[in-house]
């Protein structure tokens, strides 16, 4: 292992995963659950068989650290926060984001949690969330068709409840944004902390929360955040299927990873990142991958031209592609 890679694990997944709050990933032979404090050492999961390094031109990068058979699951991910996209806040889980079937249990603002575990792991942002009132706020992301506020707005709570440190998302890689999306962004800023000033919450709790913090966090959202639309199979019937993608969007909420977040993109990926039936991320293996190789996954729809999708990630995600495939031209 490199000593940028090396240090990558001490530093960031050496300490998140022994935590209690957050397992973030796990082998492919684990079932994302967290660890108990009692289970034992030798019966803990082994670390995924992949390394995170510098690349030659795409930053850092994931790469094998042994042979990957196809269809593998190289390791699963728990989000680091995410929230319901607003079309489906009444239809899935507020924490986990799986498809909920009744509303019994449902909170007064009409969302509710999968199972009593849920419900318990929430107490990380929702103790504070509920002291508040987001009408406001909920308003300009409906209106505004933001979705990435929610996260931030979900992750300050985490780190007023003291969950989260606020730097949580230093290391990821932030976009480059511009003085006009600043100004953009201003709104939501004031919207979110004038909901937390409401609530009588103190200026020692919220006092991490400058503009700065919150237009920080949200340039590492755009490039970071996870669109999750759940496999077809947990859709009750064909039809709920076909409305839930007719209605809004097929996404059932966004979420952000931490090892999943050095992933590189390529237009012809060796790997895929899916969601099964909660927000819980699984790692595939698209085909065969040697030891060494850099495990790249798809940001967009591979199907486009080559001109639709060198628009779309240079919009995006602020990059030219310097895949194989867009290098021939294809
Ligand atoms: C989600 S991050 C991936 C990890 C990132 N390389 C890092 O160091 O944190 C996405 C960023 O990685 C770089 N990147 C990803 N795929 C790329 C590609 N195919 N060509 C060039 N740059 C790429 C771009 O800077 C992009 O904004």
């Amino acid at each position: 292992m490199s000593p940028v890679a090396s240090t990558l694990w001490r530093s960031r997944f050496g300490t998140l995963y022994t935590s209690n709050a957050f397992v973030l990933f796990s082998s492919a032979a684990d079932t994302a659950t967290p660890p108990s404090k009692n289970e034992s050492l030798s019966s803990a999961p082994s670390p995924p068989p992949i390394r995170v390094a510098v690349t030659e031109s795409a930053g850092r990068g994931v790469f094998a650290t042994r042979r990957i058979g196809a269809g593998d699951t190289i390791h699963t991910a728990k989000p680091i926060v995410s929230h319901p996209s607003l079309s489906s806040i009444k239809s899935v889980c507020y924490f986990c984001l799986k498809k909920v079937k009744t509303v019994a249990g449902a909170q007064p603002q009409g969302f509710s949690f999968c199972c009593e575990n849920c419900k318990e792991s929430s107490k990380v942002f929702y103790d504070v969330e509920k002291k508040a009132d987001w009408l406001a706020f909920d308003d300009y992301c409906r209106t505004q068709g933001l979705k990435y506020p929610l996260l931030v707005k979900r992750l300050a709570c985490m780190v007023i409840s003291g969950a989260a440190p606020a730097g949580i998302l230093d290391i990821l890689q932030p976009a480059s944004i511009t003085q006009d999306m600043i100004l953009k962004m201003e709104e939501g800023f004031h919207l979110l902390r004038n909901g937390l000033v409401r609530a009588n919450i103190g200026d020692e709790h919220t006092s991490f929360l400058t503009k700065q913090w919150y237009t920080d966090v949200l340039a590492r959202i755009r490039i970071n955040a996870f669109r999750i639309e759940l496999a077809a199979g947990v859709y009750e019937d064909l039809l709920s299927l076909a409305s839930a993608s007719i209605e809004a969007e097929a996404a059932v909420g966004n979420a952000i990873y931490m090892l999943p977040s050095f992933y590189n993109h390529d237009c012809d990926p060796n790997t895929h990142i899916v969601w099964i039936e909660n927000a819980d991320a699984k790692l595939k293996a698209l085909r065969d991958i040697d030891e060494g190789e850099e495990l790249r996954i798809c940001y967009i729809d591979v199907s486009m031209s080559y001109d639709a999708r060198q628009s779309i990630l240079s919009q995006g995600f602020g990059f030219k592609c310097n895949c194989l495939r867009c290098l021939s031209g294809d």
